[in-house]
């Protein structure tokens, strides 16, 4: 996409020429897998992203119903699955703050450390329709653009969503969940080609989800 084509626009979020544009993937990644990588690419791409900073959840409270891995697990497995991308990087913040994690907070402190930044938040169709639940869900739109992405069987919509405060993305479509990746090493199928051939051996060498 050429500089004539850059997203301009309510729809497309801020375009303030020199203001660098920090992209944010905030996820559970338990584990990251293709799915995440794929999406924050093809972002990063279209919004012409400087960077996308993958932000692993300290305590996810939508997910408490449920066993999750420990943060530093998920954290080295962030850390591991994007290394090699010189455009991807990994924050603790959601992490070291403590507590459960509220999106509001991931972006006023990623303000508060990138100032003259534009930052966009990555998220899947899934949650995209789930974010009116999120705390402080007003707040949020003018503390970064939205963009929703995509994602096999779940509709992407932005209905309900403030106009101009969301703009939605076609990524190329991978069914892949971690759900799905924690119930195959369950199970004894391999994860291969789901999740970067790192992660898959840091999930060994942890013996992670044997017993799920
Ligand atoms: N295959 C995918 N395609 C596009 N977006 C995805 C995909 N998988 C996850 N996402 C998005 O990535 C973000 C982080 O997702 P998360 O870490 O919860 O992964 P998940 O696969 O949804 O996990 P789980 O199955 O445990 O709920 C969310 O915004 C989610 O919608
Ligand atoms: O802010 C909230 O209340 C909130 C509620 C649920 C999810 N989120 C964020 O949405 C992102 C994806 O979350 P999850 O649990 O689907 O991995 C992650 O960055 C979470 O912090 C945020």
């Amino acid at each position: 996409m050429g500089e004539q084509d850059m997203p301009t626009g309510p729809g497309n979020g801020p375009s303030n020429p020199g203001k660098r544009r920090l992209g944010v993937m905030g996820g559970t990644f338990d584990p990251i897998h293709h799915g995440h990588l794929v999406a924050a690419s093809e972002v990063a791409a279209q919004f012409h992203l400087d960077e996308v900073v993958f932000v692993p959840t300290g305590q996810p409270w939508q997910k408490s119903h449920r066993h999750v891995s420990p943060a530093e697990d998920r954290y080295l497995m962030t850390v591991i699955a994007t290394a090699e991308n010189p455009q991807f990087s990994v924050s603790r913040i959601d992490i070291d703050r403590g507590g459960p994690t509220y999106t509001v907070d991931t972006l006023r402190d990623l303000r508060a450390l990138n100032p003259d930044t534009d930052l966009f938040f990555i998220t899947g169709a899934d949650a995209l329709g789930q974010i009116l639940t999120w705390r402080d869900s007003v707040e949020l739109f003018s503390l970064a653009h939205f963009i929703g992405v995509t994602r096999p069987g779940h509709d992407l919509t932005d209905a309900g969503l403030p106009e101009g405060g969301v703009s939605l993305v076609e990524v190329p479509a991978l069914a892949i969940s971690s759900t799905d990746c924690r119930a195959r090493v369950a199970k004894g199928d391999p994860i291969w080609y789901l999740v970067p051939d790192g992660v898959v051996r840091y999930i060994d060498k942890r013996e992670l989800y044997r017993g799920e």
